[in-house]
């Protein structure tokens, strides 16, 4: 990756993979059958932004109704940057992991490099990490996930996406 600093992530990953609304909801209840069986848990906590939309639907297919933010920035669209912690775990959701995390749930939607991941583990190792997706950067920090893509792909996201014309493959498209 340090070969071409110049270019964003996603140019350098050079394979995309989209992703529907339909097939995020469906890849999130796979994720919930598999936390199923290692909970239950007293919270979840979601990393903003990405976050947000797995743990609200793990959230209410596991009927945990205490949900928490960890609010990281690192990406500025697909370079990242240093990371930045706006808002770390509420007093209340800390108490409830014994300090150390154990019994609440950390959801985020992929693990790519780690760093974000990272973080938050050292805030809470105990907790339980769970993604949608994950490369193999990132895997290790992860316990339990749904869909591995390699490194050199770029997962876009429903909600950072619209529909638009795409050439034909024959014609070279992705
Ligand atoms: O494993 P890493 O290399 O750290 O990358 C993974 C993180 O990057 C993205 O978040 P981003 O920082 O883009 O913020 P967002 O969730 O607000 O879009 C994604 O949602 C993960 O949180
Ligand atoms: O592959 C990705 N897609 C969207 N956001 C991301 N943030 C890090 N990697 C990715
Ligand atoms: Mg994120």
């Amino acid at each position: 990756m340090a070969e071409h600093p110049e270019l964003s992530a996603q140019e350098r990953a050079g394979k995309a993979f989209p992703v529907s609304w339909d097939q995020f909801h469906r890849d999130c209840r796979a994720l919930t059958w598999r936390l199923n069986e290692v909970g239950p848990f007293h919270a979840v906590i979601a990393i903003t932004r990405g976050g947000l939309v797995p743990a609200a639907i793990v959230a209410r297919e596991l009927g945990v109704r205490i949900i928490d933010t960890v609010c990281i920035a690192s990406y500025d669209h697909t370079k990242q940057g240093d990371l930045k912690v706006l808002k770390g775990i509420s007093a209340d959701t800390a108490k409830l992991g014994g300090g150390t995390g154990k019994g609440l749930l950390i959801v985020d939607d992929l693990v790519d490099t780690g760093k974000t991941g990272r973080l938050v583990r050292e805030m809470i190792p105990d907790a339980h990490f769970a993604t949608v997706y994950a490369k193999p950067m990132g895997r290790p920090l992860v316990d339990t996930f749904i869909t591995e893509v390699s490194q050199d792909t770029w997962i876009f996201f429903p909600w950072d996406t619209a529909l638009s014309f795409q050439p034909p493959i024959r014609d070279g498209a992705a």
